[in-house]
């Protein structure tokens, strides 16, 4: 048997398994996945040295990692839902502890968990609510998937539509704006490349400032700020387009997305 299967290999699975595996957590041999019909499982297997199940009513394992898309987990349910397992770890954004323990009858705790893609470099943030009270040794098997790939924070599962909003999906909200700079850069007059080094170094350098600096993201901010001066002009333009509003909206579109999961 099986410390951990993934069923599901795709982008965040193999985050995580990388992240198990580059921190020494657990041992390749420890690790098997499964995937649906495409490439995923095998290339995850051949990147990391687990093992890959082809038919996934085969997985045996104490832990099982549910790692689908939300719109997949009746077809997984179907296969493998009544089997018992000691550990079900979901981080399907919506699913309810309560969905999956109608899926999963037989499973001896339900932990969901909302993970975020700098998992990859063991660099992201985990939200977890179990269903109820872990057993210690439950607890340290959560703590081995999620403290490998970055920092972990318990919840209470009603915030974990609102952490998916802002944490889970908070990757995508960056790297589009990491974008935004990279294409404003070129009109600008900067080649991809230098326009590239220059938007990443700058929100590398700036988010390591956040997290060192005592001062808030307000007082940073006017740091930058000289009077009459060219960042004012810039977060001026900002102001005019409502960009507070914008991703306040575009938070809670993620957050209704998430409940509306849920009801899958
Ligand atoms: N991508 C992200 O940044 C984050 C994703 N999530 C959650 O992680 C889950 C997976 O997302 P991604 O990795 O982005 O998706 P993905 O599309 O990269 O991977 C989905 C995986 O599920 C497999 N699969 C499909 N049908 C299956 C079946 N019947 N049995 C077994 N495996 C099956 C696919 O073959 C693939 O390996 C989703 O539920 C998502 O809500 C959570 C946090 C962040
Ligand atoms: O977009 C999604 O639904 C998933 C959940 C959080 C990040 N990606």
């Amino acid at each position: 048997m099986k410390k951990f299967a993934f069923v599901g290999a795709g982008k965040m699975a193999s985050a995580i398994v990388s992240g198990m595996i580059k921190s020494g957590a657990v041992r390749p041999w420890d690790v098997e996945c499964v995937s649906g019909a495409d490439s995923t499982g095998a290339d995850l297997a051949r990147n990391t040295g687990i093992s890959h199940t082809a038919k996934i009513e085969n997985i045996n394992a104490e832990t099982v990692v549910l790692a689908c898309k939300p719109q997949q987990l009746a077809e997984v349910a179907q296969s493998i839902g009544q089997k018992r397992m000691d550990l079900v770890i979901s981080i399907l954004a919506g699913t309810t502890i309560s969905k999956l323990r109608e899926r999963f009858p037989n499973a001896g705790k339900i932990v969901r968990v909302m993970p975020n893609m700098a998992a990859l470099i063991s660099k992201g943030i985990s939200c977890f609510a179990p269903e109820t009270e872990l057993e210690p040794d439950q607890e340290k098997t959560v703590e081995t998937v999620l403290k490998a790939i970055g920092k972990v924070i318990k919840c209470p599962e009603a915030q974990l539509d609102a952490v998916t909003a802002l944490s889970g999906s908070g990757p995508g909200y960056v790297f589009e704006f990491a974008a935004a700079l990279i294409e404003a850069g070129k009109e600008l007059g900067f080649d991809n490349e230098t326009a590239k080094e220059l938007s990443i170094q700058t929100i590398l350098g700036s988010a390591m400032l956040l997290e060192k600096d005592e001062r808030s993201p307000e007082e940073l901010r006017d740091a930058v700020c000289s009077p009459g001066g060219t960042t004012l002009a810039a977060l001026e333009v900002f102001k005019a387009s409502n960009f507070r509003k914008t991703v306040k909206d575009a938070l809670f579109a993620a957050e209704k997305r998430s409940k509306e999961l849920s009801r899958l």
